[in-house]
């Protein structure tokens, strides 16, 4: 069983599979991504329940833009809906929300949503959620990159001062006690990173679930936290 001194820190999803969970059903897109916030929200109440610190999720990658109209309106309706109807849980349940990623894309009501989501949020401390929404990780060392370049150029830091840990204080994982995944889980099959956290991935595990996520529940993450658990993170040493 899970051991309770070997649970992760900090877990980031890739939540993957709700286009084809809904093909399987003959349902539209749309009604697999549904499913997916359900999934969210389970997963949500599991780090609560098993002392998680951070649990990071992949919800719209700046590649994201590109699918048809229909289906990007529709999710970012859908991240509209689910912020206002859960809003009073998440409350409740003490969990932190920041979404992370570039919001200049964004529609301006969701953008006062978020807001108030962060701000009213702010001081929970059970569950620390980030919701990457138009969000890559070559988008976030850009960005840092743009923020240490202006930081020289105004006479604030001299180039000396740029290392690893300045470059950690401009990413976007800023904002949380725990920047690094210790475990990356990707459902449905597929294996690869696109484009998701880059920096904050250096020594996390990967674990690769066959699941689409809408079919990705409890006993499927007690699997990929168990198989942490057997992991030797050894961090490039020699054991
Ligand atoms: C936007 C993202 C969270 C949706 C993930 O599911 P997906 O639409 O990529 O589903 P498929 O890979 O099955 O098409
Ligand atoms: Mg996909």
């Amino acid at each position: 069983g899970l051991r309770e001194d070997l649970i992760p820190r900090h877990v980031a999803v890739i939540m993957d599979g709700n286009g084809r969970w809904a093909k399987q059903r003959g349902l539209v897109t749309g009604a697999g991504h549904e499913a997916g916030v359900r999934s969210l929200k389970e997963m949500v109440r599991l780090c609560i329940q098993w002392g998680i610190s951070v649990l990071t999720v992949f919800a719209f990658s700046t590649d994201n833009w590109i699918r048809p109209k229909v289906e990007v309106d529709f999710l970012m309706s859908l991240f509209e809906r689910a912020l206002r109807t859960e809003l009073e849980d998440i409350a409740r349940q003490g969990v932190r929300i920041s979404v992370i990623g570039d919001s200049s894309k964004l529609s301006d009501s969701l953008l006062k949503l978020i807001h108030d989501v962060e701000e009213k949020t702010k001081d929970n401390s059970n569950l620390h959620l980030m919701v990457a929404v138009s969000y890559s990780g070559k988008y976030d060392v850009v960005q840092a990159c743009q923020s240490i370049a202006r930081q020289v150029k105004d006479g604030v830091i001299e180039l000396d001062d740029i290392n690893e840990s300045l470059i950690e204080k401009e990413l976007e994982t800023k904002r949380t006690k725990f920047p690094s995944p210790d475990l990356l889980i990707r459902t449905s099959g597929e294996l690869r990173i696109s484009n998701f956290l880059l920096w904050q991935l250096a020594y996390t595990e990967l674990y690769f679930a066959e699941p689409l996520w809408p079919d990705f529940g409890e006993e499927e993450f007690a699997q990929a936290l168990l198989s942490f658990q057997q992991r030797q993170r050894r961090f490039g040493s020699r054991k």
